[in-house]
């Protein structure tokens, strides 16, 4: 079973190169102003035009409003929207039949009662991404915490849709992860970071070969 990873918050070309070429899957670009990882759309958009086919470019929002996701996509190459904030299934199919494109839709993940939730968007969102919930601290970002859950939770169970791992992956702990929750597709941000907001090509290769043998 080979694992697809997303790289995400890239806003280099040097790092954007090194997730391609190690193997990444889908790169991710944050459109949400207060995150270290933040992108303008006009470079976003010179990023993905750098993409390979086979390669899928993600953008990633935070409860955008459709001004805002008119201007991104106006000027950004997107495969995939990721919604990472208080979205709900109204909103998700709103937004699923303006932009046509698919939606991936955060699942915060704090404990069990969380799951429930997954179960529902599930139903209108194409894709799952399970994150951590964010810690309860002040200028927590939605997401990009480097925060991990407890990936038990997500033993065994089964969903209509493909869903990805994310929360505080780095190269040590993404295979035991992967073990845990029979993950097919996982995401990393904070884990191939020299700093926040800074991506790390050799963490990056690291990342991507942790999983090569899977
Ligand atoms: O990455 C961010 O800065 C971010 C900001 C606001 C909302 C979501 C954000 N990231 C979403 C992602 O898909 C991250 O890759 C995911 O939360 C995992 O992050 P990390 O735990 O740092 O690997």
């Amino acid at each position: 079973m080979s694992v697809a990873v997303k790289i995400c918050g890239l806003s280099e070309p040097d790092t954007l190169r090194a997730a391609v070429t190690g193997g990444a899957r889908y790169v991710g670009f944050v459109f949400y102003p207060p995150s270290p990882r933040a992108v303008a759309p006009a470079m976003a958009g010179e990023l993905a035009r750098l993409v390979p086919t086979g390669v899928r470019s993600v953008g990633l929002f935070v409860d955008p409003d459709d001004a805002f996701l008119e201007h991104v996509i106006g000027q950004v190459p997107l495969d995939v929207i990721q919604l990472h904030g208080s979205e709900d299934p109204r909103r998700i199919v709103e937004i699923k039949a303006r932009y046509r494109m698919p939606v991936m839709k955060a699942v915060k993940i704090g404990g069990p009662d969380d799951l429930a939730a997954a179960a529902e968007l599930a139903e209108v969102a194409d894709r799952l991404l399970f994150d951590a919930k964010p810690p309860s601290k002040t200028g927590a970002l939605p997401g990009g915490n480097g925060v991990a859950f407890d990936w038990t939770l997500l033993a065994g169970r089964r969903w209509s849709k493909p869903w990805m791992l994310s929360g505080g992956l780095t190269p040590e702990n993404v295979a035991e992860a992967v073990r845990v929750t029979g993950a097919t597709e996982v995401d990393v941000s904070s884990g191939v970071e020299d700093r926040p907001g800074h991506k790390d090509a050799a963490l990056i290769r690291a990342f991507l070969s942790s999983l090569g043998g899977l």
